[in-house]
């Protein structure tokens, strides 16, 4: 696999900066040294860190525009994806993370300081407790999943977050057909309305993505989240 950040963002008109690019580099320096002693992540490679944890965690940018955004929350975050890389690329993002695991959170902690950045909000919880808080319930223009959780699930998780007139963007591999159509009825419960399928490929044979955008079109009931554990153990219908 041959693969270029730099290059690839500069063939979608996207030019990084030096200092972008050396933040993606102590990024990647980062993330292999802690993940000799916390589980971050399997892919340690450069070239893999870059296409499948940088450049798949920038493409929901491609399909939206971002620099109408002012708030983001990405759910279950782990090591930063896709917030991170979108923070690095949109500076002007305010953005918050939320993760139920302590020592993805404690990384977080690190490599927001030693990059520098500043409008990062980082949250040790389940989503479930987190999206009942008034401080974050239905608060966020848009907020953004990778690989939390099928989408009937995924949903509950996430659309308390955002708030009406905006978004939820469940990133997804290239097989949702099946996971879209279970989801249907959890979505339109929740205030949600499936606007948009975006399918496409990662370069470099990286596999194929799909973006599902969920506009917020009404304010989720009450009800929702349930309790922490409940989404998953009998996801909405
Ligand atoms: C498979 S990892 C994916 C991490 C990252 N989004 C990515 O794409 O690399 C799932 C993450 O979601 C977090 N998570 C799962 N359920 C959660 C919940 N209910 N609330 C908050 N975080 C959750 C886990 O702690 C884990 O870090």
């Amino acid at each position: 696999m041959a693969f270029d950040l730099t290059q690839a963002l500069a063939e979608r008109g996207w030019a990084l900066t030096a200092a972008q690019r050396e933040a993606f580099d102590r990024y990647y320096r980062l993330l292999v040294a802690w993940n000799e002693r916390v589980n971050l992540t399997a892919i340690t490679d450069p070239e893999g860190v870059a296409l499948k944890h940088f450049y798949d965690s920038l493409t929901p940018a491609f399909y939206t525009d971002f620099s109408g955004i002012s708030s983001l929350v990405d759910i279950g975050s782990g090591a930063g994806f896709p917030g991170l890389p979108l923070k690095l690329r949109f500076p002007h993002l305010a953005l918050t993370i939320v993760d139920s695991l302590k020592k993805r959170i404690a990384f977080l902690e690190e490599a927001v300081r030693e990059l520098g950045l500043s409008g990062v909000t980082l949250i040790h919880g389940r989503a479930e407790a987190v999206g009942r808080d008034p401080a974050h319930r239905e608060r966020y223009d848009v907020a953004i999943a990778r690989a939390v959780a099928r989408l009937n699930v995924l949903g509950e998780l996430c659309l308390p977050f955002v708030r009406v007139g905006g978004l939820f963007i469940a990133m997804k591999g290239s097989d949702v057909d099946d996971e879209v159509r279970e989801a249907q009825g959890a979505i339109a419960t929740l205030g949600g309305s499936l606007e948009r399928i975006e399918r496409f490929a990662l370069p470099a044979n990286g596999g194929g993505r799909t973006l599902l955008f969920i506009a917020k079109r009404s304010p989720t009931p009450a009800a929702y989240p349930r309790k922490p554990g409940m989404p998953e153990k009998k996801p909405l219908r």
